[in-house]
């Protein structure tokens, strides 16, 4: 199945030749039409046994998908709600989507083997991996063990450093004056901690203050989605091109190598040099990246470009989840004073440490709610099926076919998640074990537990996947936005805009994404005690 209809060529080729803009633009949007309608026409399709949602006819499935390409999660939600959990498609400018919601059909496509539905395929078709990325980071996933085990493992010991590159990234970040009010742009601010607080752990100091690196690291990922889009726009064939001369992809990976490879470098030949002696060796992403570096991956530039791959991962995911929570810090003060309680409380008894994070649950709950109802997958865990497969329930998913999972509508369905699925409960995951004060029994308090840890993975919480690509990440990033909020909570005064009204800054949503608002400003101020 090619999922790049012949009349987005069409439109990248009319678009490119013309010189009058409004002639073009009825030109181009006819021919996008007849060009969708004849792809369609002329193919037989493969898919047919699978319910679609929207309009049948070629044209009515097209104006659906245009309709739709803004926001799909009305499509999901109405095939989620008709066809009672089976798998159904919708149409998007690019061809069908799959959608899977059934918990078994999820946890089949968690489990499934790559060589039968690919996640790498999936992605590389989304994002043009292969020449955006380079072959190379493509196929091979050294990082994704390490990320997974020895970061993990690592993080107690490294909260010391997290904890003081968010202090100084936000000090700098925010650059307040005594204790007046200043307008922050949210979202830019979110991008700037969190790379500098990732890289500390990624690459270390200096590397991690390096405005210029911090840039590249924040940049690469939207360079990435605009390559991906200028590459589609012309045939298979020329993607080689078009993605060394219209996209700087290229230029990207030449600049980590440039900004890098010196040090890596020094750290290959200290390695080498000295290898188990090396006491001083840097504990760190990138020293584990390269122990397990072998052959051909062992060279600066292949090391460098693995650590804007990790950055890829990383960065903005974890910045839309931090800006959506402060975001719900500054609309929602009535819960500030309990959170603050909280923080204050288990930091005097424990210092900042990583234990520290793992017991505030308010807080924990407060970042699961803000996940669920702002998290960036209306879908996630797509899918490329490698050959026909069938699956448990007899669907036939022929070769080529994306599949994906409808993340959101099971985070709205009130029979997983509790009453009114649409309204933000920041409390929503906590439970009471034991007599609460109210029940007046002396001697004995009960405690706050969370139900929902956020790092969990399972069918009924999707935020990070589930299953074998289930994210790697995930007990960093908890960590680190846990330790984000804390501090923000008690060091500074957030509140709205006073032009927002008290309207929590909107989502922005593109086809089945969700970011968080990009130009909103949210007030800060240092707080006096
Ligand atoms: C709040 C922030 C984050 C969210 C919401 C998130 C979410 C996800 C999701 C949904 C997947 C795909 C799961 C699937 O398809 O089954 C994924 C994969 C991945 N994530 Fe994250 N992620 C976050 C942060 C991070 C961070 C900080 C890192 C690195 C330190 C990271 C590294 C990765 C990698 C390497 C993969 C690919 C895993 C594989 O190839 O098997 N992520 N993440």
């Amino acid at each position: 199945m090619d999922a790049e209809p012949i009349s987005v060529h069409l439109l990248a080729i009319l678009s490119w030749a013309s010189e009058e803009p409004l002639r073009a633009g009825g030109i181009v949007g006819l021919t996008v039409v007849l060009g969708y309608a004849l792809t369609r026409a002329f193919k037989s399709d493969p898919l047919s046994h699978i319910p679609i949602v929207g309009p049948k006819s070629y044209v009515g499935s097209y104006i659906y998908a245009l309709k739709h390409a803004v926001r799909m999660q009305p499509a999901i939600r109405e095939g989620y709600l008709k066809y009672g959990g089976r798998p159904f498609r919708i149409p998007t400018l690019y061809g069908w989507q799959v959608v899977l919601a059934s918990p078994d059909l999820l946890k089949e496509v968690g489990r499934a083997p790559d060589d039968s539905l690919s996640f790498f395929e999936a992605a590389n078709q989304d994002f043009k991996l292969e020449h955006t990325m380079a072959h190379r980071s493509h196929h091979t996933h050294l990082h994704v063990p390490v990320i997974q085990n020895r970061l993990t493992r690592n993080l107690a010991r490294l909260f010391t450093d997290i904890r003081e590159e968010i202090v100084a990234a936000f000090n700098d970040g925010l650059g307040l004056q005594g204790n007046d009010w200043k307008a922050i742009p949210a979202h830019d601010m979110a991008a700037n901690v969190v790379a500098r607080t990732s890289n500390r752990v990624f690459v270390g100091l200096p590397y991690c203050r390096d405005p210029e690196y911090i840039d590249l690291c924040i940049r690469f990922t939207l360079d990435i989605a605009k390559a991906a889009i200028t590459i589609k726009l012309f045939p298979k064939i020329l993607s080689p091109l078009v993605a060394r001369y219209l996209t700087n992809a290229h230029n990207n990976l030449q600049h980590a190598h440039k900004l890098l490879g010196p040090m890596i470098e020094e750290r290959l030949r200290l390695e080498a040099e000295l290898g188990d002696e090396w006491t001083e060796k840097p504990n760190d992403l990138l020293s584990w990246c390269i122990d397990e570096s072998k052959g051909i991956e062992r060279t600066p530039y292949e090391i460098a470009r693995r650590i804007l791959v990790i950055n890829f991962a990383a960065i903005h995911t974890s910045s839309n989840n931090f800006c959506q929570a402060l975001f719900n810090i500054a609309a929602y003060p009535s819960y500030v004073p309990a959170l603050r309680e909280e923080v204050s409380r288990i930091v005097t008894a424990e210092g900042w440490t990583k234990a520290a994070m793992g017991k505030m649950v308010k807080l924990e709950s407060f970042l699961a709610e803000t996940m669920r109802l702002e998290g960036l997958n209306i879908l996630t865990m797509q899918r490329k099926a490698m050959h026909d497969i069938t699956l448990s329930d007899g669907t036939f998913v022929p070769v080529g076919t994306v599949v994906a999972v409808a993340a959101d509508v099971r985070h709205l369905d009130p029979a997983l998640h509790g009453d009114e699925p649409e309204t933000f409960d920041p409390w929503r995951f906590l439970k009471h074990d034991g007599p609460s004060p109210a029940d007046g029994v002396e001697g004995e308090e009960g405690e706050d537990k969370v139900q929902n840890r956020v790092v969990s993975v399972n069918e009924d919480w999707l935020v990070f996947g589930y299953g074998r690509h289930a994210c790697p990440g995930r007990f960093f990033v908890v960590n680190e936005l846990k330790a984000m909020l804390a501090h923000v909570l008690v060091t500074y005064d957030v509140k709205l805009m006073d032009d927002a009204r008290g309207e929590r800054p909107a989502s922005f949503v593109l086809g089945a994404s969700r970011a968080a608002n990009q130009t909103a400003k949210v007030m800060f101020r240092k707080r006096a005690d």
